[in-house]
């Protein structure tokens, strides 16, 4: 069993490169701990946090698994040292990651905060509240995902953010003005989703209905 840990163990005493792998985690999955490892090592991250979102603004929710559960989910997949579970948005109050980065800042004022998100996200990431301001403001590591690297490259945000793409190594610098780099972390593609391990749960519980005690 992971140990329980919250980031706040850590306090502020020294400057830590930390991950911010933000999510419903509707359950959380292989696919998760895939992309933590790989910005963990790709930017040498001391820890990822995974961060369970107490209600993604974006997200309907119905279908949407308690936070207890999702971050009890979140910690079977954690290590509690180098990858922790961490429901911190509720005790922050914030929904939107912009004003997430913002509290986390001033709470951890020599912690260097790293935005990481799957392909998909930076497809979507300009229907995020502040989403320019957030990217100037954030180093942002993009993940390959199934059927979403190319789209996420060729999308909206990679267009307007083109000339801030770094290699990861960039990401790696103590200050980012007058803007925040952004990278692709080269890792292999995992296929892993949330919505295909509900949809499978559906069809084994559907089943079991059908046969009856
Ligand atoms: N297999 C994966 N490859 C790359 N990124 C992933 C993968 N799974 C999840 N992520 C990323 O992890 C973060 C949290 O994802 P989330 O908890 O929504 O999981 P999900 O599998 O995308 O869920 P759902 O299918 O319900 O939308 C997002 O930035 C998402 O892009
Ligand atoms: O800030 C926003 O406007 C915003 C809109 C949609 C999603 N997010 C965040 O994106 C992260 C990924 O969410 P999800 O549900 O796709 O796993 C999670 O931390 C959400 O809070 C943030």
């Amino acid at each position: 069993m992971p140990r329980a840990v919250t980031p706040a163990r850590f306090g502020d005493s020294r400057a830590r490169r930390i991950g911010l792998l933000g999510g419903s985690f509707n359950p959380a999955h292989a696919g998760h701990r895939h992309v933590a490892d790989m910005a963990r090592r790709a930017l040498r991250l001391d820890e990822v946090w995974l961060m369970v979102s107490p209600g993604n603004p974006l997200k309907p929710v119905a279908g949407m698994a308690p936070l207890p559960e999702r971050l009890a989910s979140a910690r079977r997949i954690a290590d509690g040292r180098r990858l922790i579970a961490t429901d911190i948005e509720r005790d922050l109050g914030t929904r939107f990651t912009a004003d997430t980065l913002r509290v986390l800042r001033r709470r951890f004022p020599r912690a260097r905060f790293v935005l990481v998100i799957g392909a998909d996200n930076l497809v979507q990431l300009p229907r995020w509240r502040r989403w320019r301001e957030m990217a100037r403001d954030t180093a942002i590591a993009v993940l390959p995902r199934p059927g979403w690297t190319r789209k996420a490259l060729a999308g909206r945000a990679a267009h307007v953010l083109a000339r801030h793409r770094q290699a990861p190594g960039a990401l790696l610098t103590e200050s980012f003005a007058p803007h925040a780099p952004w990278c692709l972390v080269p890792a292999r593609e995992h296929a892993a989703s949330a919505t295909a391990i509900r949809a499978a749960r559906a069809e084994q519980h559907e089943l079991g209905e059908r046969r009856g005690p």
